[in-house]
């Protein structure tokens, strides 16, 4: 279900450039022409089915913000609209906690709020440590940061940070002040680098206005950011965005150099990058080499792209049989896959999978086709990877002697 999206606004033409810019982005555009109208609907409706509300200032029954305000006392992030760029009003709108404050007029304005709500609901899964021993300089940061949807954590204390780190995987931004209790957060920051990449974890230091430098030591020390105190919640949000948005284009490309791009599972190159720590968690693997029989028959008859189709499904049932193993594509029409435990469990595991392959039908376009896959398994001996898949890679090729569509293994 698409989360929605209220817009209060009684220009007509804005309000239908914003119906267009919510739904393009994804969400349900809900549309109202004064507070009334939205009062009515928003009664109506569960507060959680809402991303966000985009409110006008300046409403007929509501002239100066309170319809935004109203919005807010229902737990609403409000981004807010206006016909004037007035410093007081918008001075006004950011004392009170709104997302953002645009002034109508600027086309640029819509694509940022297109993407400022792209932003907001992947907000939602990005969790921020904030590490700060003063209550009201922690308190401030975690309500600007809970206006942009992040799930926001804090502590005053830094012995509590590796903990917090480890229980919630997903925070992936951390602000920390540059003195915590009289402890130092550049050294936290020097610590945190050695088990945290810069990519898996952003650190935004919160330096002093008289930094002296610490702004500096914040960032040799491996942050990826500072902020110089006092800030304005402009300015913080902006911080915290940019950092957010590089990891995750960090994120993008990474997934990308390990993927294959046709059927999204690992690439050769990172199945050889993981197998090793695979290996070492499991004592007892074996390593499995599957190959799609008469593929090339597969592509003369049904065509190449029909052949794609075919890969991608053959793919979808490796995938779903490796939550607890290692897949890749190798190349062509061969994929590897590594699974842990007993032998025969194993080579069992890999005779359904082979059954699920068989019974497949695949469809693209007008056309349904079906196709059998040989397997060859090994056991990984000593962690000789490379042995194994030679061993495994005979076994294939008996498999493909004996007639196809089947498993060998030890
Ligand atoms: N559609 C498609 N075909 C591919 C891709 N990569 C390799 N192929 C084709 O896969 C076919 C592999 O053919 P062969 O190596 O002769 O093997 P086979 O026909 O599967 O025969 P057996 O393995 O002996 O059962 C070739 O026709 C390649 O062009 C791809 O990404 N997409």
């Amino acid at each position: 279900m698409r989360l929605k999206v209220l817009v209060i606004e009684d220009n007509q033409q804005v309000g239908e450039i914003l119906r267009q810019v919510v739904d393009t982005a994804g969400f349900e555009p809900v549309m109202t022409t004064s507070l009334t109208q939205a009062r009515y609907l928003f009664a109506e409706d569960q507060p959680e089915t809402y991303l966000c509300a985009i409110v006008d200032y300046a409403l007929p029954d509501a002239r100066h913000g309170e319809a935004v305000r109203e919005m807010l006392d229902a737990y609403i992030p409000v981004i807010v609209m206006a016909d004037t760029d007035e410093p007081s009003v918008r001075n006004a709108m950011f004392k009170i906690p709104v997302v953002d404050y645009f002034a109508k007029g600027n086309a640029q304005v819509y694509d940022y709020i297109s993407r400022l709500l792209t932003r907001l609901d992947k907000n939602r899964a990005v969790g921020v440590l904030v590490v700060e021993a003063i209550e009201r300089k922690r308190r401030n940061i975690q309500q600007i940061l809970q206006r942009y949807n992040f799930d926001v954590f804090a502590v005053n204390d830094l012995k509590k940070v590796n903990r917090m780190l480890s229980q919630y995987p997903h925070i992936r931004l951390l602000i920390v002040a540059d003195e915590i209790a009289g402890q130092s957060g550049i050294l936290l920051v020097e610590q945190l680098r050695q088990q945290y990449s810069k990519d898996r974890l952003a650190i935004l230091g919160v330096a002093p206005d008289k930094s002296n430098g610490v702004s500096a030591s914040f960032i040799k020390g491996g942050a990826n950011d500072y902020i110089i105190e006092p800030f304005s919640v402009e300015e913080m949000l902006c911080r915290v965005q940019l950092n957010v948005d590089y990891l995750d284009v960090i994120g993008a490309l990474s997934e990308a150099a390990h993927s294959d791009w046709l059927t999204g599972l690992s690439n050769r190159r990172h199945f050889f990058a993981q197998a090793p720590d695979f290996l070492r968690r499991f004592k007892s693997s074996q390593v499995a080499l599957l190959d799609i029989d008469h593929f090339k028959m597969v592509n003369d008859t049904y065509g190449h792209d029909a052949g794609d189709a075919a890969l991608k499904a053959v793919a979808g049932i490796i995938k779903q049989n490796s939550a607890d193993g290692l897949a890749a594509r190798m190349g062509g029409e061969e994929f590897v896959l590594l699974l842990h435990g007993e032998p025969e469990v194993i080579r069992q595991r890999l005779d359904g999978l082979r059954q699920q392959v068989e019974s497949l039908t695949i469809r693209y376009r007008q056309q349904t086709l079906q196709c059998t896959i040989s397997i060859g398994v090994a056991q990984i001996r000593s962690f000789e990877l490379d042995a194994a898949i030679a061993s495994a890679d005979k076994r294939l090729y008996c498999a493909k002697q004996q007639g196809r569509n089947r498993v060998i293994s030890d």
